[in-house]
């Protein structure tokens, strides 16, 4: 068997297309929903993806902010630049693109945002709401990979998820999005003992460890959906964390790194600013 592509650049433009309508809609109320994006230092990737959704705000209609600031700025004055776009009223949403440099807390600065502009949804009060089904403002990524499901109609209910990988931003959120809908969790990590007696019982594989290939054919069962959030450079090539070729040949679907989960992570932060805007009225 040889897996279908889930094509998550295709269903980026999709969700993107209708976007535009719902803008429009809101500029008949004369409001633009409004993002604003701060990033710190000049690492490499952080640069390509904060463009990646500057570009994506302009080509659906959202005003779009940039502050860029050095790694030499301090945890204050980066909390002061938050206070000041909290109370900014053309701004919807706010984010900060991470990493941010180690001597500035990570969680400091995801709570100073309000959690009414928090359209990263890391903000615990968001969190909070996702984990008892309340209507909030999901992580961008996890959010991505639910509608890739939901688009392929894989029914998600009483089926086995797997969950490779346990950051805060990917790993946690999405086993959590995929146990609303009533999907049976396993989380594993690092630490997990005989990872691929666990792995080879998923339905649903998703994987988001960080490290390139680590899923190979071997920790996959037959027909399984797998879900590849890794994107790794290696020689100058972009992989994910699973084995593609390899893996192929034996998933029932697939998504592709590029092309797959990415795409997605940047169309749901759209969709999150937009929902924000829209509880402007
Ligand atoms: N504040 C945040 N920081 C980070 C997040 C986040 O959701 N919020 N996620 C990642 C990076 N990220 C968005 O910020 C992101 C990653 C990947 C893509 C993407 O489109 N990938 C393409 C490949 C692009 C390439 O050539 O590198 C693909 O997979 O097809 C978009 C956004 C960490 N930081």
């Amino acid at each position: 068997m040889s897996a279908t592509l889930l094509n998550g650049k295709e269903l980026a433009a999709k969700k993107r297309e209708q976007m535009k309508s719902k803008i429009e809609q809101l500029a008949v109320e004369n409001i633009t929903p409004g993002l604003a994006v701060i990033l710190i230092g000049d690492n490499a990737a952080s640069q390509s993806y904060v463009r990646g959704k500057q570009k994506a705000c302009a080509e659906v209609g959202i005003y779009s902010e940039l502050i860029e600031r050095p790694d030499s700025i301090t945890e204050q004055e980066l909390l002061v630049e938050i206070d000041r776009l909290n109370e900014d009223p053309a701004i919807d949403g706010i984010l900060v693109q991470l990493p941010i440099p180690a001597h500035i807390s990570e969680q400091a600065v995801i709570e100073r945002i309000a959690p009414n502009k928090d359209v990263d949804g890391f903000h615990p009060i968001n969190i909070g709401k996702m984990m008892t089904g309340e209507k909030t403002f999901l992580p961008c990524t996890p959010y991505g990979v639910v509608e890739m499901l939901k688009e392929a109609s894989i029914d998600l209910e009483g089926k086995h998820a797997v969950i490779v990988g346990r950051s805060n931003i990917v790993g946690k959120p999405v086993g959590q999005l995929l146990l609303n809908e009533n999907a049976t969790v396993t989380y594993c990590h690092s630490r997990t003992k005989d990872m691929r007696n666990l792995t080879t019982q998923a339905d649903i594989l998703i994987v988001a460890i960080g490290r390139p290939k680590f899923v190979t054919a071997e920790d996959v069962k037959e027909g399984a959906v797998v879900v590849d959030v890794g994107i790794n450079r290696v020689d100058g090539k972009l992989c994910g964390d699973v084995d593609f070729d390899g893996v192929k040949e034996k998933a029932s679907y697939l998504t592709p790194v590029p092309g797959g989960v990415g795409p997605m992570t940047i169309t749901m932060l759209l969709e999150n600013t937009i929902q924000s805007a829209e509880s402007r009225k």
